[in-house]
């Protein structure tokens, strides 16, 4: 088996689909352990994959653990294999951390985010030479460029890169429903406000992309005494931007507290 995927929720779903869709690893050489053991067995039966015990996990070659950081500890006990490569999703959980609970230095700590789930995710990668050497880093890399675009960052920037880019989601589509409530506020129906609001959010992302400064489509967009610029006032006194930069500050510390938690 060259692939166990512990904690198949969310992320570990997004992530079994984007490889075997994309040709990366056929499903049969893939296999899932959930403590949810009906969810893990109606996916494998699904995606062909197959559905593990603890006890199979010593026939994975690299095992990729995405439960929940507060998990890691309960069960890293039976996580530890003596010949495998592991790979974890998990926020904050540093490789010192993971090196020292599985007792290997084959570990590779990525951070994607939920546009995994198509195909759209931000992944940073890190790694100790030990995983490198051995091929865990470009076999990570590989999956996780199923479901993405993958960085390479220095671990220091791991949950500073969690609380904007792998949280980011989240502030966006908060973003998204008030801006909608706006929209209903003034008017319109509910179903269209939320429409519009989405697709803002991509057509906008695409404007940015083609600009060096998202000020630079800001003020594009603003006339001269016209309406963006009197509803940019309201955001301005309201402290938008900086509510937005202390939602990241406050997301990164939090990630540095789970990992102080499993250290
Ligand atoms: N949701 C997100 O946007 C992101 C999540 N992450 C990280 O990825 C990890 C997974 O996140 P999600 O997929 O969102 O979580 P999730 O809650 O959807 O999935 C976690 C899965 O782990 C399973 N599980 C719980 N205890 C277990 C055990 N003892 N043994 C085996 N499986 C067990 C649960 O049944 C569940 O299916 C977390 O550590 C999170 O910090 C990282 C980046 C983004
Ligand atoms: O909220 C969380 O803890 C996870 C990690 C980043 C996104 N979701």
């Amino acid at each position: 088996m060259r692939l166990a995927i512990v904690g198949v929720g969310k992320l570990g779903l997004a992530l079994l689909e984007g490889v075997t869709s994309r040709g990366v690893m056929p499903a049969g050489e893939i296999g899932l352990l959930d403590a949810n053991g009906t969810r893990a067995a109606e996916l494998a039966a699904r995606t062909g994959a197959r559905n593990l015990t603890p006890p199979d996990l010593r026939y994975a070659e690299r095992i990729l653990i995405s439960v929940q950081p507060r998990v890691f500890s309960e069960i890293s006990d039976w996580l530890a294999q003596e010949n495998a490569g592991y790979i974890s999703t998990m926020a904050g959980v540093s490789t010192a951390a993971l090196t020292r609970r599985l007792g290997t230095k084959r570990v590779v700590r990525v951070m994607p985010n939920l546009a995994a789930t198509i195909g759209l995710s931000q992944t940073a990668i890190t790694a100790p030479r030990e995983a490198e050497s051995a091929g865990d880093l470009e076999f990570a890399r590989q999956l996780f460029g199923a479901v993405g675009d993958v960085y390479d960052l220095p671990e220091h920037l791991f949950n500073a890169f969690t609380g904007m880019s792998a949280s980011g989601p989240a502030y966006a589509a908060v973003f998204a429903e008030a801006l909608a409530d706006g929209g209903v506020r003034m008017g319109l129906p509910r179903a269209l406000a939320h429409e519009l609001a989405a697709k803002l959010l991509v057509s906008s992302g695409e404007l940015l992309q083609g600009r060096a400064h998202p000020g630079l489509l800001k003020d594009e967009v603003a006339s001269p005494g016209g309406t963006t610029i009197a509803g940019l006032e309201v955001l301005e006194a309201a402290g938008v931007r900086g509510a937005l930069m202390r939602a990241v500050v406050a997301a990164t510390r939090r990630g540095a507290e789970l990992g102080k938690d499993q250290e």
